[in-house]
């Protein structure tokens, strides 16, 4: 049940169980999370619940629609505590961002093992001949089975159940023949298991045929009365993956027309089954030549708490920010490359929100021809296999400074989507050469946001994987560059703009960009002193690098501009002439530098406006990271 926030606490993250799950991950969750196990909720009840929580965990019974996941407000997390994930709206969790996870494996010895209990059932009569003897006959001639050994089993589906089921099915003597397009053909062999090229080559042979594939839109109803007709006569099928797969009326009058000599079905089209006795499931349960069971596959105690285990520490992970091991929604890294990509994860999305808030503003139409970022990964960094979650914390990072996030939260499920909607183009690259500036670091990530029509905008020299910084910043003319870094986890920006630098990308920051020239540091200090803000930390960076790169912001009140329109940087030459509009104070000030601030408090327009005002400062834009 529910535990009670505690008054002045802050509110623990709420999970929702509303069906039977194993005690054991519950009890791990209690640890941190409250956890409510309400079993019975209609989906209206459900719908009106949800907003409250920020994980929800089910098994098959609770249809995870798409109207219940518009009705969540925090929801981050639906975990599936088994394999089939037919019933969650996977594609409507994904455009909310919301990571959908499974247990991949935790019951799969489960099912394998119902599967060979129906197989051996059905050869031997067991549930007829139990019910008889309990109805006081003692039939043992209308009850003669048949043996498996020697027989052909023919597994549709040779996945991690199937295979289970084909080696189990060998130590009972059995020859096993599976049709699977994606199956390899070494895993086959190693398992004695013939892999057909087709269901139509299956069916013939198989004297027992079962269903092992997931329910999707090419598996359903992939046995109809045409495939059927296709299987030997006296053949019997079994299917404990999902009901539907095979068409239960087909299934029904070849049973009738005896055809097929006998089903045993764990799993429905409808579940629990219609009432509605006419109903091919219902005669089907009721038919002679029928062994059903209510979708039992999964249920031993040991795959409960495997799966319950599996799901809620992904749980955990999921509201600690972390990836899971098992997302449905997500690409997979490796546990190892994700403990050294996380630091660059979080460098990455400083790196999008420092360009969105120091190089954009919505009053400058010139920033919006920018929609294409190149990714420049150099070093260490380029030897790990995956760099989605990078890709993800980008347009996390390059967006959240600009949306209404409540409820919505741009991650590594959504971040395609969301790019796509936003007409974002990502090109990732690895420099295998790295530029002198790298050669610094064990691992460089550098951003280049510029104008481009996306993908094959490349093309202008900047797709080079060989290239540096400084030959991609005077390819074109307008673009913005930022640099950085990992240290002891930490990320650091180490380039903004044409300026060298490095402070930690955290906290509130003021960017002063201003003539190089003494005196400066004091008329801001003193300006921000006037106002109360305290500067927690100060670094300056140099104009190290040339190019027509900017390195002013756009968002950010400006000499020529108090309102913050200009600044595109585009005009500030490599020589340094002031090209957005402010003239040089004397003939020394012809450098320029950033002045980046840590600062404790918002600093306002009318601040940013009195330093600007002050003899040698360009513009200022502040951030928050
Ligand atoms: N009755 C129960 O309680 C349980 C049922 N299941 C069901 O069993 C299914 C299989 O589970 P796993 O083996 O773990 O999944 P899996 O993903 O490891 O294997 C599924 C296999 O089906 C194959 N497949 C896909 N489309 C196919 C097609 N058109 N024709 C032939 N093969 C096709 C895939 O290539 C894959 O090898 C689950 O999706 C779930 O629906 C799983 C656990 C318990
Ligand atoms: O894991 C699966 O795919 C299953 O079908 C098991 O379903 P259940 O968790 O027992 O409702």
């Amino acid at each position: 049940m529910a535990s009670s926030n505690l008054v002045g606490h802050t509110a623990r993250p709420r999970v929702l169980c509303p069906e039977n799950l194993s005690a054991d991950g519950l009890t791990l969750l209690r640890k941190t999370l409250d956890v409510d196990e309400k079993q019975g909720l209609t989906p209206e009840q459900l719908i009106d619940m949800i907003p409250e929580y920020d994980a929800l965990l089910v098994r098959s019974e609770t249809k995870v629609t798409a109207a219940l996941l518009n009705a969540a407000r925090k929801l981050k997390v639906v975990a599936r505590a088994g394999v089939g994930v037919d019933n969650v709206d996977v594609p409507a969790a994904t455009r909310l961002g919301i990571v959908v996870v499974n247990s991949p494996s935790g019951n799969i010895q489960a099912a394998a093992e119902h599967t060979i209990a129906l197989l051996m059932s059905l050869a031997r009569n067991v549930p007829d001949a139990d019910a008889s003897l309990k109805a006081g006959k003692w039939e043992r001639s209308r009850l003669v089975g048949v043996e498996v050994k020697g027989k052909t089993l023919g597994i549709v589906g040779l996945g991690k159940v199937g295979l289970i089921v084909a080696r189990m099915a060998r130590g009972l003597g059995m020859n096993v023949v599976a049709a699977d397009p994606y199956a390899s053909q070494s895993v086959a062999a190693a398992a004695n298991v013939i892999l057909v090229e087709s269901l139509a080559e299956l069916l013939p042979r198989a004297d027992f045929l079962t269903i092992h594939t997931p329910m999707l839109a090419s598996t359903r109803g992939m046995l109809s009365s045409t495939e059927l007709n296709q299987m030997k006569r006296g053949a019997r099928i079994l299917n404990v993956a999902r009901g539907g797969i095979v068409d239960e009326k087909a299934l029904l009058s070849a049973l009738d027309s005896g055809h097929i000599a006998g089903v045993a079905v764990d799993v429905f089209t409808s579940e629990p089954p219609t009432k509605d006795p006419d109903s091919a499931a219902a005669r089907l349960v009721q038919h002679p030549k029928c062994i059903a069971t209510p979708h039992l596959g999964a249920s031993t105690v040991e795959a409960q708490e495997n799966v319950s285990m599996d799901v809620c520490e992904q749980v955990l992970q999921i509201l600690a920010g972390d990836l899971p091991r098992s997302a449905v929604n997500a690409p997979i890294i490796l546990p190892a490359e994700y403990k050294t990509l996380q630091p660059f994860v979080r460098l990455v999305e400083k790196m999008g929100s420092l360009y969105t808030q120091h190089f954009t503003s919505p009053r400058q139409p010139a920033q919006r021809n920018i929609n294409t970022f190149d990714l420049i990964y150099e070093g260490e960094i380029t030897h790990m296999s995956s760099t989605k979650p990078l890709f993800a914390a980008l347009i996390k990072g390059l967006t959240s400074p600009i949306s209404d996030a409540e409820g919505f939260n741009v991650n590594i499920v959504n971040a395609e989507t969301v790019a796509k909607e936003r007409g974002i183009f990502v090109n990732e690259q690895k420099s295998r050469d790295p530029s002198t500036q790298a050669q610094a670091y064990s691992s460089l990530v550098t951003l280049v946001a510029r104008a481009g029509a996306g993908a094959g905008a490349g093309s202008e020299g900047l797709v080079s994987t060989t290239g540096t910084g400084q030959q991609r910043e005077s390819s074109s003319s307008t673009q913005h560059i930022i640099s950085g870094y990992c240290s002891d986890n930490s990320p650091f920006i180490s380039r903004l703009g044409r300026f060298s630098t490095s402070f930690v990308p955290e906290g509130k920051l003021l960017i002063c960009h201003n003539y190089d020239s003494p005196g400066k540091i004091g008329v801001v200090g003193s300006v921000l002193g006037r106002q109360g803000v305290n500067i927690n930390f100060m670094s300056v960076a140099p104009a190290t690098f040339s190019g027509s790169g900017s390195g002013s912001g756009s968002g950010s009140a400006s000499a020529a501009s108090p309102t913050g329109i200009n600044g595109s940087g585009s005009g500030i030459g490599s020589g340094g002439g002031g090209g957005d509009g402010a003239e040089p104070v004397s003939s020394k000030e012809t450098t320029e530098a950033l002045m980046i601030l840590g600062v404790d408090k918002e600093v306002g327009d009318d601040v940013k406006t009195e330093l600007v005002g002050a003899r040698g400062v360009l513009n200022v834009s502040s951030v928050t990271l």
